[in-house]
């Protein structure tokens, strides 16, 4: 057990099973996208660390930029989304996979994928490290999940509690 600020949390996935995991999320997005060249579009903060190792783990040609969006205040989501950090790039036709660590209510994803509609994008796929069903009150599903996971707040590999706790290497649950 863990303490962080005034929260205690729980080990709930490996840093073992969590690198396994993304092992397999990179080679079938290799062959998903053989020869396509998409823009891997990496929402900040919280997707850092699993696009730094996720895209190790690609072996097909990709371009990998970075978004920044945030919705949550401390442990709720706000229901809003409010875009910190746009892109340079131009989308116009291009090949869309928008990596996020965690898809909660799916806010955040209903917003970006509207967002790159608009854009012109030839297509829209979404990738996360974390996918909390029960939680999703949004139509927009990811198309590759590393794990479906109950409808408790986490920490660590990347996911923060009032910013702390992204450093940590396995994946912790509140108690
Ligand atoms: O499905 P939703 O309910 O919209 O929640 C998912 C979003 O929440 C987290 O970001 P957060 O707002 O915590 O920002 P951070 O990544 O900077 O910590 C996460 O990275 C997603 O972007
Ligand atoms: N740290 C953290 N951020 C989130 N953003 C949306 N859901 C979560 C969660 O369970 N943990």
């Amino acid at each position: 057990m863990i303490k962080i600020i005034d929260k205690d949390f729980t080990p709930y996935i490996s840093a073992e099973e969590i690198s396994k995991r993304i092992n397999e999320l990179g080679a079938e997005i290799s062959k998903v996208y053989e020869g396509e060249k998409p823009l891997l579009v990496s929402v900040l903060n919280g997707s850092f660390i699993f696009t730094a190792d996720l895209i190790r783990t690609i072996d097909t040609p990709i371009e990998v930029t970075f978004i920044r969006v945030a919705s949550y205040d401390a442990l709720k989501s706000s229901g809003k989304v409010r875009e910190i950090l746009g892109l340079k790039e131009n989308v116009f036709g291009r090949d869309i996979l928008i990596l996020e660590d965690i898809v909660d209510t799916g806010t955040t994803l209903e917003h970006l994928m509207e967002a790159f509609q608009d854009l012109g994008t030839k297509s829209i796929k979404v990738a996360t490290l974390l996918h909390k069903p029960e939680a999703q009150e949004k139509a927009s599903k990811p198309d590759f999940v590393g794990f479906e996971i109950p409808n408790k707040f986490v920490v660590g590999f990347g996911l923060d509690y009032e910013g702390f706790g992204r450093e940590l290497k396995e994946i912790y649950q509140l108690v």
